[in-house]
């Protein structure tokens, strides 16, 4: 199977209100693809479309093999979904919550396979009321792949977090990838957690698809990396030198600072500097940053804004 997840025109309206507009998606097996969107864009309603939790409007989808409207139970059989939040009993071991959840699934041998996976999420067998958020949240992720599953959702996976629990759980959705070939689909409101972790990423708002694209892919095409150059002589002689060359798309001057707009590229200041060198301009200073996925979110949220306002 190439691709885990095929959705078109998914819709969804609540009372008359469009909370999703016709989403189109493909999802490719062992893909990690993060959904992105402001609150209330509609990132929860697909996920919930998707994994037969709603009953879309309108619109048709593929899960794990199986046909969304006609086939639920065999789409349930091939995912895992784990909800904001979770929903395990604190006075519950781990291992006790997994071998009932293993057994839900008619799993073969529950216990060796709820021990397995105590192990593979660094986690001791402790009531679960005992545990930190980070620990909680990784048995979460336990519980949704117990029966082994195609693709896994999940639903804000590391909201309230601290940086470090963080990022221990994302090399553990990695790991999950590399492990077992698991294709992971989540929603998030952290554009660093997608961009550290996701191959490629959907931006959604007011209900539909706007921007989609690896992080690289989406900070290139906002227009580049940005170069700051200072120099003390030509200033005018200096902007001619650098304009001209390939990869400089924008040359702002502002006093004594020019601003390059530069094709993203490792060897760009070599370029920039050789090409002053030739021109005898001596840089006072450079500096070379590199779009974040914020600016990428807020470009195309604040058009979006922009182009509703006109
Ligand atoms: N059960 C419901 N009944 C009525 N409206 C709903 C329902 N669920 C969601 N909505 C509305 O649909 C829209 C999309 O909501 P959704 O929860 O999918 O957004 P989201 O992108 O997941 O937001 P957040 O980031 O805040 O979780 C919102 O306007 C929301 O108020």
């Amino acid at each position: 199977m190439d691709h885990v997840i095929e959705a078109r025109g998914l819709a969804k309206s609540f009372a008359g209100a469009e909370a999703v507009r016709g989403v189109d998606l493909t999802v490719r097996a062992g893909e990690i693809v993060g959904f992105l969107g402001p609150n209330g864009a509609g990132k929860t309603t697909t996920l919930r479309m998707l994994t037969t939790l709603l009953r879309p409007t309108a619109g048709t989808a593929t899960v794990a093999g199986h046909d969304l409207i006609a086939d639920p139970a065999g789409v349930r059989r091939g995912i895992g979904y784990v909800a904001q939040g979770g929903s395990t009993n604190p006075s519950c071991t781990a291992l006790r919550e997994l071998v009932l959840q293993a057994r839900l699934y008619r799993v073969p041998d529950a216990p060796a396979r709820s021990r397995d996976l105590l192990a593979e999420f660094d986690l001791a067998d402790r009531p679960i009321g005992s545990m930190s958020g980070g620990q909680k949240r990784r048995l979460d992720i336990a519980l949704g792949v117990v029966h082994r599953p195609a693709v896994v959702f999940l639903d804000e996976p590391t909201t309230g977090l601290d940086p470090q629990s963080r990022s221990a759980l994302w090399d553990h959705v990695r790991r999950l990838r590399e492990r077992h070939g698991t294709t992971v689909f989540l929603t998030t409101h952290y554009l660093e957690e997608a961009d550290a972790l996701c191959d490629r990423v959907l931006i959604i708002d007011q209900g539909r698809v706007i921007e989609e694209g690896s992080p690289r892919e989406l900070k290139a095409r906002l227009g580049g990396d940005v170069v700051t150059i200072e120099i003390s002589g030509d200033v005018p002689h200096a902007r001619s030198a650098l304009a001209g060359l390939a990869a400089v798309r924008e040359v702002r001057v502002t006093g004594r600072t020019l601003r390059l707009t530069v094709a993203p590229g490792d060897r760009i200041l070599i370029e920039l500097t050789r090409a002053l060198d030739a021109a005898g301009v001596e840089p006072l200073s450079i500096r070379h940053t590199r779009p974040t996925l914020d600016d990428v979110f807020l470009a195309l949220t604040d058009r979006k804004a922009a182009a509703h306002a006109a």
